[in-house]
């Protein structure tokens, strides 16, 4: 796993705000001292999760989107380590693992116009890489029999997610996504957009439920395959939020029954929340409590095998904003499973 880079003590000392009287989440969760073979190091730990970043925006990159989506781990780091350590949230059953690196790459395409052909498709072959490297970590952490907490990154990494699940337990998964966007485009080259509808056509995904999907932003073309295809079905924010034609907590339900007879993926696209900078930021979509409650839902299901929170793109201004938004979402999900 040349990519992987593994958080150490020293960075997590260098990050942790300790307080008299107080103990912070850092000071106890688990690391892993070095890496040999990821499956042989976790296996034998005693943790439930697996936190690790993936620290890219190459999907996004070729899917001509908005980048900045590498730099969530960093920012979630910064706020998780220093929320409190108490009997709510659970820190010693959490490992950080750390995070795939592709600085190289990302500096590497830096200078490409992918208005050309040849370029866009050098930078989705890149988008393959990253594919195989999340396919193998989070199919190592399944078979170790811990639950994976993935920080994107685009949400070009719900491909190999899904593909490692599915490897992992040697069945096809199912998947809830709370996304503006289906991501369910051609089979064109892999990017952020196409990561369900690669996995499905590669049969690593059965039942997909898109929930939220925003009206102005699903071509004609995927409306017609996603209504077409029975293993695959949706709601609007329209729907639910503008024309009140749909209840936000009968859609969780439904979304549920959708997924919930077999292992299922929950995906949180973070550009379907309010104002959270992303690649395709909104000022109009579902509020942080939505999200939350969202995740907390879901995640009490003994089927749900892993989170991915991704496509938020911190800026300098916004970095602890995302980072809490992030954080609640990890530690609502640990809560949830706990439950
Ligand atoms: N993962 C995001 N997919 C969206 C991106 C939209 C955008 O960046 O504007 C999509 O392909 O539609």
């Amino acid at each position: 796993m040349q990519h992987l880079i593994v958080f150490t003590e020293k960075e997590k000392q260098q990050l942790l705000k300790k307080r008299k009287g107080e103990t912070k989440f850092g000071e106890h969760i688990q690391l892993i001292p070095n890496l040999t073979k990821i499956y042989v190091d976790i296996v034998n730990l005693d943790v439930d999760y697996v936190v690790f970043g993936i620290n890219e925006d190459i999907g996004i990159t070729a899917n001509l989107g908005k980048t900045g989506a590498y730099k969530a781990w960093d920012a979630t780091l910064k706020v998780l380590l220093n929320i409190q350590s108490n009997a709510l949230t659970n820190a010693k059953r959490v490992l950080i693992l750390g995070h795939l690196d592709y600085t190289k790459q990302r500096n590497a395409i830096a200078d490409l116009d992918v208005s050309k052909k040849k370029q866009l498709s050098k930078v989705r072959n890149l988008v393959e890489d990253i594919d195989k490297d999340v396919t193998h970590l989070v199919s190592s952490i399944i078979k170790a029999g811990k639950t994976p907490i993935i920080i994107g990154g685009g949400h070009n990494n719900a491909y190999g997610n899904i593909k490692g699940c599915a490897l992992a337990n040697n069945e096809k998964i199912n998947v809830v996504n709370f996304d503006a966007h289906s991501d369910f485009r051609a089979e064109e080259g892999r990017h952020s957009g196409n990561g369900f509808s690669y996995a499905y056509a590669e049969g690593f995904l059965k039942n997909y439920f898109i929930f939220g999907l925003h009206e102005n932003y699903t071509s004609s073309n995927l409306l017609n395959t996603i209504k077409k295809v029975k293993s695959i079905n949706f709601n609007t924010y329209e729907a639910i939020e503008v024309r009140k034609e749909l209840d936000y907590s009968s859609e969780m339900k439904n979304a549920l029954n959708h997924v919930s007879d077999k292992k299922f993926g929950i995906e949180i696209d973070c550009d379907a929340i309010k104002n959270i900078p992303s690649s395709a930021m909104t000022p109009s979509g579902f509020s942080v409590k939505q999200a939350r409650q969202f995740v907390n839902y879901f995640g009490k299901d003994a089927n749900a095998t892993y989170l991915h929170i991704c496509e938020a793109a911190p800026t300098k201004k916004s970095e602890t904003k995302i980072g809490k938004l992030i954080t609640y979402l990890i530690t609502d999900f640990i809560r949830a499973q706990k439950s």
